[in-house]
């Protein structure tokens, strides 16, 4: 684990444009495309001001959600929505490039339908992402795997439907640790005087909470500045 510390929320910004260009550029460079999974939050907003600032190959992307809410596409609580509105005018994407939520079904139909869709993208059942990029709620979780859930000891789905998230909205769907810790590499991106404690409680006192479960095949980076970093 590599923990990256920066002054502020800019240059937490401006490190994820350099990690985000490095590994999309080595990934198309080895293997001709590039797989990333996008979260929601804080790392959403970040994401939508460091995307459009480095220079890759757009249209080798293929851009996934290591969480989504299920709410209709146009509402503000969907990551994808945001992400429609504020990245893709920014950027080279298309729409098309993203792997979206089924409209208009259960959390449970949406979570096998997301699977199916990662089937066909990675042409596998396996799905190794290149990069996942992920927030730390101050409860502690990441993606939608929440404190005490019992979704933290799923093993066998890729993608799972949650109902009674205690962050609202409360119908999402979430990647497992299956997936999230086959990756080729991890980036928490964390600011804010408001995570202080739980950075501490992850990264120095080694607690068992749901963002230190992500331990990746790869490589796993905590870009954190110092409001967020004040306790370690
Ligand atoms: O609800 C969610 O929360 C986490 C953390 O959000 P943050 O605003 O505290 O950074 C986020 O990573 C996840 O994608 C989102 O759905």
């Amino acid at each position: 684990m590599t923990i990256i510390k920066v002054a502020d929320e800019s240059e937490v910004i401006s490190k994820l444009s350099t990690y985000v260009e490095k590994i999309s550029n080595d990934a198309i460079y080895n293997r001709g495309k590039f797989y990333i999974g996008l979260s929601g939050g804080s790392v959403l907003k970040f994401l939508c001001e460091s995307l459009p600032k480095i220079n890759t190959d757009w249209s080798k992307w293929t851009l996934a959600f290591c969480d989504e809410r299920v709410v209709p596409e146009d509402s503000e609580d969907s990551t994808f929505g945001v992400y429609k509105k504020q990245l893709i005018p920014k950027t080279e994407l298309t729409e098309k490039q993203f792997i979206v939520l089924k409209q208009g079904v259960s959390a449970e139909a949406a979570a096998k339908d997301y699977t199916e869709k990662l089937k066909l993208a990675f042409n596998s059942e396996e799905f190794k992402f290149d990069l996942l990029l992920l927030g730390m709620g101050p409860d502690g979780h990441t993606c939608s795997l929440f404190p005490g859930h019992p979704l933290l000891s799923e093993t066998i789905l890729k993608v799972a439907a949650i109902t009674d998230s205690p962050k609202p909205p409360p119908e999402r769907i979430t990647l497992t640790y299956p997936v999230i810790n086959a990756a080729r590499n991890c980036i928490f991106a964390i600011s804010g005087a408001g995570k202080a404690d739980m950075v501490k409680r992850i990264l120095k006192d080694k607690e068992d909470l749901p963002s230190a479960r992500v331990k990746p095949e790869g490589s796993l980076y905590w870009i954190v500045d110092s409001d967020a970093a004040a306790h370690i």
